[in-house]
């Protein structure tokens, strides 16, 4: 068995010109391959598909080495996950080579990358495909098991299977290589039967060839090598005749598990004892026989006691032999069992239901399980607007296929190709957010915007931002403490701004601006302004020479505080400066604040609570304090109107009121 293997590589081609038949697929690979030599062709990869032995291999490498060019082969003994490809794949396709020349990136049985589970894989190809700047061919055996995103993405070419005529030079040449005398006939015998696979036909004669230096045809016919004839011949045995004792001699020198011919028996017994007088008696006895086969299967699993085994084979193979009433003469076309295929093919969809299923869960912050019962049904009505489906396709970074199957659609129609073609634009167009998009942005806990997998970005619009900003234009104490951000429309993220200032300028215009404030900030309603407008101590503590203290009449140098002094914004004021019709009042409401404030400051420092949950509790606190000794309109207006004085702006340095006499700490 390995000097098969040996043949086959021995003689593998070395160029393209010793490639054995498909001569147009090669000349379009080269045509392809060609066009890198003068920069990057519209579609960056190829994909060689069709069965196996026929050359696809061997064409890329030839490919390559014709032109020069290195080669990065991934193959299917590699472990291919998404983040292999990625690693090894997607680096040698985004770097130069050494030498300036191109790099061939090869990836072999790309239909077959690590199950067809991995649907991570396939998108990581895609996603290098896109923007690889070295040539990719991928090689598969059955195109239909990559996905419509790489399909699209690439130039398939088609090998067919490599005509016996065309294989018999090329099998004529090994004899002739390894000194063997081979005849027309057996040649010829040897490349019809290999069915077109020029590997299985160069494995044959290596086999064929063991031990001899003359080849005949005769010593052809002896080396059957097709696992898949013993399996057609024992359903022959089984269905045919009634002798149990040869049905049972074929059925073991299958290959085949019990488990997997109870399938084989199961798919083809119908067509096989289907009665055109319409008796049905021998398939019920047959499937009787089966159903009983198939509790001992059972029981092999449950109790793994495999010598139950061979009741369970006496039973589908003997007893569907014999319950056949008469023969069934004539040709039939044995199935593999459907069974296996609708399993793979139902296994596929699960997937990517599930796949879709977790970039909803993701999207909607809920678990996959409520995203497959309730959203995917929800956003796949959702499709059917096309600019919604735009956004949902964008929003979530759904593959092609993806959409295909969140539509109900079974292909990729030209009004799905180009919903997926806008979504790749909007999501190209570095990550800005397309218009009207407030019904799909999902709530954010924190943050400024939200980065989905795809990367594309939830931001507030542009537009709200800007207004919001010209409202409000103070600068955010809270975000400078706890990082919290404002949530609008309970989805939106609005800018770092926040009511609470230090400004008195800006406080002047709250009340006003309050009206103009656009919605999101009536989420944060609960935020007493008095709070706001004296937000930050130090307080200036003006203070005065200690007279006291002097008793010889010149100053002192011992400064003590002034009395019945209170400072907003470090400006100095008194209580004749306020024009309130209750100084006493206003002056212990602020007296009030202040001392919520400074609680308020301690808390932030002292306590590791979320920002957040001090500021509301302390607003609680605050907002009953106030309930209890004022009525907070006419506090805020008595504030209003302090700070409207040409000698209180934020913007100003507190300066010293009495210079001559007083001294405040800021003077030190
Ligand atoms: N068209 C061909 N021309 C010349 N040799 C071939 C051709 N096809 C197959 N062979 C021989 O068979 C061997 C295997 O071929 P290759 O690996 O290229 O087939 P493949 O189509 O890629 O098969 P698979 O799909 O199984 O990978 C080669 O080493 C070569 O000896």
């Amino acid at each position: 068995m390995t000097l098969a293997i040996e043949w086959a590589e021995k003689y593998r081609p070395q160029t393209l010109k010793e490639i054995v038949g498909n001569k147009k697929a090669v000349q379009d690979l080269r045509t392809w391959a060609e066009k890198w030599l003068s920069g990057i062709p519209e579609r960056r990869a190829v994909i060689l598909h069709g069965p196996a032995g026929v050359g696809k291999t061997s064409t890329a490498h030839a490919l390559a080495r014709d032109l020069g060019w290195e080669v990065i082969e991934l193959n299917a003994s590699d472990q291919r996950t998404a983040g292999v490809i990625e690693k090894i794949a997607g680096s040698a396709a985004s770097m130069n080579t050494l030498f300036g020349g191109k790099r061939l990136i090869i990836l072999d049985e790309a239909d077959n990358l690590h199950g067809t589970a991995d649907r991570g894989g396939m998108r990581a190809i895609a996603g290098i495909i896109k923007s690889t700047l070295q040539p990719i061919v991928l090689i598969a055996n059955d195109i239909y098991e990559l996905t419509p995103t790489i399909r699209n993405l690439c130039l398939e070419l088609k090998f067919g299977s490599v005509q016996s005529r065309s294989m018999v030079p090329a099998l004529k040449k090994v004899c002739e290589s390894e000194g063997i005398l081979c005849s027309l006939d057996a040649v010829q015998q040897i490349a019809e039967s290999a069915e077109g696979d020029l590997r299985s036909a160069i494995n044959d004669l290596q086999a064929a060839a063991a031990g001899r230096k003359a080849l005949e045809v005769e010593d052809i016919i002896t080396s059957g090598r097709d696992v898949k004839e013993n399996i057609f011949k024992a359903m022959q045995r089984i269905f045919k005749s009634t002798d149990c004792k040869k049905a049972l001699e074929a059925a073991r020198g299958l290959d085949e598990s019990p488990e997997d011919l109870v399938h084989w028996i199961d798919e083809n017994l119908p067509f096989q004892y289907a009665s055109k007088d319409g008796n049905l008696e021998d398939i019920k006895t047959g499937f009787g026989y089966l159903s009983r086969a198939d509790l001992y299967l059972g029981r092999v699993k449950k109790r793994q006691n495999y010598g139950m085994w061979r009741y369970a084979s006496m039973l589908m193979v003997c007893g569907v032999a014999v319950s056949k009433t008469r023969p069934y003469p004539g040709f039939i076309k044995y199935q593999s069992p459907s069974l296996w295929k609708r399993m793979g093919q139902t296994r596929s969809k699960r997937d990517l239901r599930d796949n879709i299923a977790a970039k909803i869960g993701k999207h909607s912050f809920e678990s996959i399980r409520y995203s497959r019962n309730i959203l995917l049904e929800l956003y796949s009505r959702m499709l059917k607007n096309e600019e919604s489906a735009i956004e949902i396709t964008a929003g979530l970074g759904l593959e092609l296929e993806e959409l295909i199957y969140l539509s109900g659609s079974t292909k990729a129609s030209k009004k799905l190709q180009k919903i997926y073609d806008r979504a790749q634009e909007l999501l190209l167009e570095g990550k800005e957010e397309p218009d009207g998009t407030e019904f799909f942005r999902a709530p954010a806990p924190s943050g400024n915007s939200i980065e989905d997998r795809s990367g594309f970005s939830i931001k507030a619009p542009k537009e709200k931002v800007e207004k919001h900003s010209e409202n409000l234009d103070v600068p955010d104490s809270r975000t400078s403490h706890g990082g919290q951000k404002i949530l609008t429309f309970g989805f939106d993220i609005s800018p770092e701004t926040s009511p609470e200032t230090t400004n008195s300028e800006n406080n002047t215009s709250v009340e006003n601006n309050t009206s103009d404030i656009p919605k999101p900030v009536a989420l944060i309603p609960d935020i007493p302004k008095p709070v706001a407008l004296i937000p930050d101590i130090p307080k200036p503590v003006t203070l005065i020479p200690d007279t006291s203290t002097s008793d010889d009449g010149f100053t002192s140098d011992i400064l003590i505080p002034k009395q019945h002094q209170v400072g907003i914004d470090g400006i100095e004021l008194t209580s004749d400066s306020l024009t309130s019709s209750s100084p006493e009042h206003d002056n212990l409401k602020i007296e009030n604040s202040s001392s919520l404030s400074e609680s308020f400051e301690k808390d932030v420092s002292s306590n590791s609570e979320p920002i957040e949950n001090i500021i509301s509790s302390e607003l609680t606190r605050s907002r009953e304090s106030i309930k209890e000794s004022v009525n907070c309109d006419v506090f805020i207006k008595n504030i209003s109107n302090i700070s409207e004085k040409p000698e209180v702006k934020a913007s100003e340095v507190p300066k010293k009121v009495e210079p001559k006499i007083q001294k405040t700490l800021f003077d030190f």
